[in-house]
Formats: C-alpha cells, sequence, structure tokens
C-alpha cells in the first residue's frame, strides 16, 4: 500500500505534469513570430495579449489604438489573440495591399469558429470564401443608391416619430439618453425597411423586437468572453452549441419574417413595398435582383453571379439575411448618430450652422425634407463623416490568411489562418493623417479637403471586398434621423454629460460607456 507521503508525492508530481501540459498546450505557437524575425508583443499563457480585455480593463478596440499609438514608426507588430498569432498592421501601404491588391490571400474576415452555429452561418458575417464571394454577389444589388433611395419613405415615417417623442422630453425637463433614443429609432428603421415589420420600440419599452435585441446588445462580461471566444476555436462551444444568436431572437425572426413573406406571396404584392424583403423574394423567385439603370452601382452590383455555388433564398438562409442586416446596422447607425449629437451639443456654433443649412434646404424645397432636399445637406454630410472619423463604431479592421503570404519586401511568410488585424481608431485618430484629432471638425470633410486625406486613412466602413454593404443605407438612415432632430430641437450638454467619452468595456464597439445624455429645447419657428 503507498504510505501517504509517497502518494502525496504523486499527487504534487501529477499536478506539476498537468500544469506543464497545460502551459505547454497553451504557449505552443508562441515563437511564431520569433522564428520569422518579426517583433512582438510578449504574450501571457492562456490570454495572448489580450489580458486587458478579458480582465474587463479596457476595451478590445481601445486595446488595438493603444497598440498602435505605442508602435511609432514600426510597419507592424506580432501579437497573439490567446495562442493565435496575429500580425498587427500599422503601415497603411501594406494594410492597403492585404486588404484590396492582395485579397485573394486574404479572403476571409479574422474570427469565424463559432459562426459556423445558427443563422449566423448563412450571413456574409458567417459565410468563408467561395459561399462568402456568391452570396456578396447576390445580395449586392439590393443595396445600390436606387434601391436605398427607395427606403427612404420608410425611413422618413419613423424619423418623424421623432417629433413626438423628444416633445415629451422637452416638456419634463429632464435629460434625455440619446444613445437609448437613437438605438430604438435605428431599430424601428430597420424592422420596416428590413422585412416589412412594423416596431414602436421609440414609443413602447415593451416593444417584443427591441426587448430580444437588448438581450443581444445590452454587452456585458458574459458577452465580451464569448466574443473574444470566436477568436479561437474553442471545441466545448462547439459541443455545445453556443450560437452567437439567441434561440428566441431566431425564433421571433423566423416566424415574423416569414409570416410577412407568406402573406405577401399569397396576395402576389411581393415587390410592392420595395424593402429587403422584397428584394429577398425576388433574389428566392428569380435567383438574382435586378439591377436598373438608376440604380447607380458604383460596387459590386452587377458583378456576374457565381453559379458554381448556388445559395437558395429560402428557410433560414432567408431569415439570416433578415438578421444580418438587424445585427450589422442597428448599433452601429445608433452609436453614429448619438456620438454625432453629442458633438453637435458640445460644439454650439457648428450645431447652428448645420440648423440654418437645414432650414435653407428646406425652404428651397416647399418645405419638405425629401431625399432629394437631405442629400443636397453638404454639411450634414460632413458632420456625419466627422463623426465616424473620431468614432469609428467598428474600431479595427480584421482578415485571415487564406493562401500562404509572403509580406512584401520582406521574407516574412504567414501561414493560411494567421490573422491581420488593423486599428481604425489609431489611424483615424493619427496626427499624422488628422492633425489635432480629437477636434471635431466637419471642415476635414469639405470638398477641397476631403481629398487631401489619404487614401485607406479614412475606412470607418472598411475596405476592399469585405467592405461594408450598408454604408449607403447607414449614412441615409443616420442623417435623416440626425437632421429631424436638429430641425426641432436644440441639443445642449447637461451636468451628466461627460466631458470626454468614454468606451464601453463589455463591447467590440466603441460605444458610450455612460450613455450621452443631453437636454432638449424646442426651436422656434
Ligand atoms: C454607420 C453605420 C455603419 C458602420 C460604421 C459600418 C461599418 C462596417 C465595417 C467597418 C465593416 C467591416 C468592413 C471590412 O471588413 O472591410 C462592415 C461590414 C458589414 N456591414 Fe456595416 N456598418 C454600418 C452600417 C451597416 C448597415 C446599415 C448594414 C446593413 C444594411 C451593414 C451591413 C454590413 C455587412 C453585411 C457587412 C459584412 C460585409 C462583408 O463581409 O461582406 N452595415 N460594416
Amino acid at each position: 500500500m503507498m504510505s501517504l507521503s509517497t502518494g502525496a508525492a504523486v499527487l504534487v508530481a501529477l499536478l506539476v505534469g498537468a500544469a506543464g501540459a497545460l502551459y505547454a498546450y497553451f504557449t505552443r505557437h508562441f515563437g511564431y513570430w520569433r522564428r520569422r524575425g518579426v517583433p512582438y508583443l510578449r504574450p501571457l499563457p492562456v490570454a495572448g495579449n489580450l489580458k486587458d480585455v478579458l480582465l474587463f480593463r479596457k476595451p478590445f478596440g481601445v486595446v488595438l489604438r493603444d497598440v498602435y499609438t505605442q508602435m511609432k514608426d514600426q510597419p507592424y507588430v506580432g501579437m497573439f489573440f490567446f495562442d493565435q498569432p496575429v500580425l498587427f498592421v500599422k503601415d497603411i501601404e501594406l494594410w492597403k495591399t492585404i486588404v484590396i491588391k492582395d485579397c485573394d490571400h486574404f479572403e476571409d474576415r479574422g474570427f469565424a469558429p463559432l459562426q459556423s452555429v445558427g443563422i449566423f452561418s448563412e450571413t456574409l458575417f458567417g459565410t468563408k470564401g467561395k459561399k462568402w464571394k456568391q452570396l456578396r454577389t447576390k445580395l449586392s444589388p439590393a443595396f445600390t443608391l436606387g434601391k436605398i433611395r427607395k427606403f427612404y419613405i420608410l425611413l422618413e415615417q419613423k424619423a418623424a416619430n421623432f417629433d413626438h417623442y423628444f416633445d415629451d422630453v422637452v416638456k419634463s425637463g429632464a435629460p434625455c439618453d440619446v444613445a437609448n433614443a437613437c438605438a430604438r429609432y435605428t431599430m424601428d428603421a430597420i424592422a420596416t425597411v428590413g422585412f416589412g415589420i412594423e416596431t414602436t420600440a421609440l414609443t413602447d419599452d415593451n416593444d417584443p423586437l427591441h426587448r430580444l435585441l437588448r438581450k443581444i446588445f445590452v454587452y456585458s462580461k458574459i458577452f465580451t468572453l464569448v466574443s473574444v471566444a470566436t477568436f479561437v476555436d474553442v471545441p466545448l462551444l462547439h459541443l455545445l452549441k453556443v450560437s452567437l444568436v439567441p434561440a428566441p431572437l431566431t425564433d421571433f425572426l423566423r416566424h415574423n419574417v416569414w409570416a410577412a413573406a407568406r402573406e405577401r406571396l399569397s396576395r402576389g404584392s411581393q415587390g410592392e413595398r420595395g424593402d429587403f424583403l422584397d428584394l429577398l423574394l425576388e433574389l428566392r423567385d428569380k435567383g438574382r435582383i435586378a439591377v436598373h439603370d438608376d440604380d447607380d452601382d458604383d460596387g459590386d452590383a452587377k458583378a456576374a453571379p457565381d453559379t458554381s455555388a448556388a445559395i437558395y433564398m429560402d428557410g433560414d438562409v432567408l431569415v439570416a439575411q433578415a438578421f444580418s442586416i438587424l445585427a450589422a446596422g442597428f448599433d452601429t447607425t445608433s452609436t453614429t448618430m448619438s456620438y454625432a449629437l453629442y458633438e453637435l451639443a458640445m460644439n454650439e456654433d457648428i450645431q447652428e450652422q448645420l440648423r440654418t443649412q437645414l432650414q435653407e434646404t428646406m425652404q428651397k424645397h416647399d418645405g419638405k425634407l425629401t431625399y432629394e432636399a437631405l442629400q443636397s445637406v453638404d454639411y450634414l454630410d460632413m458632420i456625419f463623416s466627422e463623426t465616424l472619423r473620431k468614432y469609428p463604431v467598428l474600431p479595427f479592421l480584421d482578415r485571415t490568411c487564406t493562401k500562404t503570404y509572403r509580406v512584401p519586401g520582406t521574407d516574412i511568410v504567414l501561414d493560411k489562418g494567421v490573422f491581420a488585424f488593423t486599428s481604425i481608431l489609431g489611424i483615424q485618430r493619427d496626427p499624422q493623417y488628422f492633425p489635432e484629432p480629437e477636434r471635431f471638425d466637419p471642415e476635414r470633410f469639405s470638398d477641397a479637403n476631403r481629398r487631401n486625406i489619404p487614401s485607406c486613412c479614412f475606412m470607418p466602413f472598411g475596405e476592399g471586398p469585405h467592405k461594408c454593404v450598408g454604408l449607403r443605407l447607414g449614412y441615409l438612415q443616420g442623417k435623416l434621423g440626425i437632421a429631424h432632430i436638429i430641425l426641432n430641437y436644440r441639443v445642449h450638454p447637461c451636468a451628466s454629460t461627460p466631458a470626454k467619452m468614454e468606451f464601453n468595456l463589455h463591447s467590440f464597439l466603441i460605444s458610450p460607456r455612460d450613455g450621452v445624455p443631453l437636454k432638449f429645447t424646442r426651436v422656434t419657428k
């Protein structure tokens, strides 16, 4: 029989062995950058270089911005997300080469394993390689200028609801969290243009879709951990079938999107509303969305569909597209709007100039804020762009190396599977490209100044073949909401308005940590 001391010694040896094995497992890739002669940030076992994110000390986007800022003149640096090697790129020319010229070596985004579960796997975020390309080609015609213009009437009705909403705020005399108000407006707007569901989030706390969305977009520690886990393949999460889209939201969309679709199909009224659901039904019935001369496509909408891997737009594939415009367009646009309103409150002169331009434009258009009227307000466009410059809501860009790649001008060879990341927040607040980057200055985006911005230094919607498909919709929806508010109300900072915006620790987007409380007064006509 083993004596107690021998038993204890065996136990200690087993524990030490297990600890050693775990250490070896979690650090097994840590020689990756050293072997290639790439300078790298010293990683910690398990966390790699994500310690501050995992301990909830800094948001992910700020960690990458800090790496960018501390790098001085280095073009790139090696990092590890857990044990996954990441080439963090600061050099704009190299990033441009990766996402544009050599994009065939970087076809996929930088995180995906978990996205293979549930409806996420059928979206532009979840698909990869050939399937992604085919889906993108099929969906792109839905986002041309001509199609987005048709969404305008639907969006206008939702923006008009702001008028009643803020009248109540003015009457109450209390500050209003515009981050919350903008999120509600954006949700109502996306639900109507996306899939023909009339929601009332702006006025009704119990709106069912808004309640479900709050569960994903109210960021929490667990949300951060699951999001970060998408960087690596965690077998346990697969085994548990952890999905990025909660089941109740999937069920809600399945039920409501198909109820709206079936109703149109039974009445033969598909195509009448001109919304995204109509376009998806066109894709389902005809295999493609027609591109017309007035679509003003300057992107990939006219590219020939790749028929070798047909995607049939039916069942959950259709529901997934509705989900993706909701997920991609909801928080991005509303957060940008709330930062714009914050800056307008803090910069009264800019706010007044915008109001004057909006009022003059309305006069020229019979007192109506038509699509053409809105688009002609240059200053609004400049304000929206400057907001996206200072607060790029998605603060980083990510790609996966999909084919062995030699970094141009070096002997460094990246293997398939290595990530490449850059920091949009770092670039867009770099004084080298934007002098006095903390100053909110819409003039940076005047016609004369805009053309002096070096290419790829302003990329809040990304670059290359993965560039945001919803850019035009984001601008339109955001500008329309801001125009409605500024025409009717003055926004002012109040005692609880932060002097400097702090970012939410639990979000991958740079969203305001404590909301955006502002005071409202009515503009007298
Ligand atoms: C202000 C609003 C928005 C911002 C700042 C924004 C930003 C971005 C960024 C940075 C990317 C990554 C691009 C890249 O990797 O190169 C992206 C991708 C994407 N966005 Fe947006 N977005 C906005 C609104 C929207 C809207 C309204 C929609 C939907 C209609 C949308 C749909 C998408 C989709 C589907 C992708 C993935 C594209 C792909 O990988 O093929 N976005 N967006």
